[in-house]
């Protein structure tokens, strides 16, 4: 089977043109098929506060809301464009994407239940066929975090969810490899001291979470890991944004491995 690899980004890292400069040059350098999925909830939450509009986030989650997708959309729309100059600048013929591009990915709008999450999507279906269309004619994809539900509106889908997802859709044709790029060496043990855990299995993810030492946005990222690896995924790595040269190489320890 060919290979995949399916790479996630952090706002984090994209809001630093330095090191987003950093990133794509090693993303260009990868061999094989490849897909770009990129985040940028935090400079969309910049954006909200600037037209005074303030992000509501519940577990990490934006409360999408009418005016919130109108801004997500510009904001996400605009990045993708923004990362796909460059990669062409790198000599990588990309495409960006949302997932209403191309049918890519359709999502249904979140029932409410306590929670009113507004206009974001959880993902029904990936078009694996388009994806591997694009793969032929040597195109790499750069997707954002925006779904649609067939019947004309946009839904917001967290980024780390739409990476597995990808990786999870295609997974019966290829061998995919999916790594989780932010701006931490891994996932830490020792937050103070950057311990990085070299191996997670789902027992110990369940232990760091009720220590409290695995919190916040890393659980959503865990969840959708193990999703991935569960699914057939082949590995999952959440590495340093800086370390995605070395991810190919089999030894390489400076990256978390997740394992069922
Ligand atoms: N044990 C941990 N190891 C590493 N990061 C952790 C840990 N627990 C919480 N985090 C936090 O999780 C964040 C990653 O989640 P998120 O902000 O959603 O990532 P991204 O920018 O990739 O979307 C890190 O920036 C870090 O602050
Ligand atoms: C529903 C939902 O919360 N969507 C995310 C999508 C962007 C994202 O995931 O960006 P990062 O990877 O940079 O966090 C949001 O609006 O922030």
């Amino acid at each position: 089977m060919e290979s995949l690899t399916v790479v996630k980004i952090g706002g984090k890292v994209i809001n630093e043109e330095a090191e987003l400069d950093i990133f794509l040059k090693k993303f260009a350098a990868l061999k094989g098929n490849k897909i770009l999925v990129h985040g940028g909830g935090n400079i969309a939450s910049v954006v909200q506060n600037k037209m005074g509009i303030p992000p509501k986030m519940v577990e990490g989650r934006r409360i999408t809301d009418a005016d919130a997708i109108d801004i997500v959309t510009m904001v996400f729309s605009g990045l993708n464009k923004k990362i796909v100059a460059k990669l062409q600048s790198a000599g990588i013929q990309s495409l960006g994407v949302s997932g209403a591009d191309g049918n890519l990915i359709r999502s249904r709008k979140r029932s409410v239940t306590t929670i009113d999450y507004g206009y974001v999507g959880d993902v029904e279906e990936v078009n694996a066929e388009f994806l591997k269309a694009l793969f032929d004619l040597g195109i790499v994809p750069v997707v954002c975090a925006l779904t649609h539900d067939n019947q004309g509106q946009l839904l917001n889908t967290n980024a780390d969810t739409i990476a597995s997802e990808l990786a999870r859709g295609i997974a019966d044709h290829y061998q995919v490899d999916l790594v989780y790029c932010f701006e931490q060496p891994g996932v830490l043990s020792d937050f103070e001291n950057k311990v990085v855990i070299p191996e997670i299995t789902p027992a110990g993810y369940a232990k760091y979470k009720a220590d409290g030492v695995i919190v916040d946005g890393m659980i959503p990222k865990l969840d959708n890991a193990f999703d991935a690896i569960n699914a057939g995924v082949d590995t999952v790595k959440i590495c340093h944004f800086e370390a995605l040269d070395k991810v190919q190489s089999i030894d390489y320890p400076g990256t978390t491995l997740c394992l069922k």
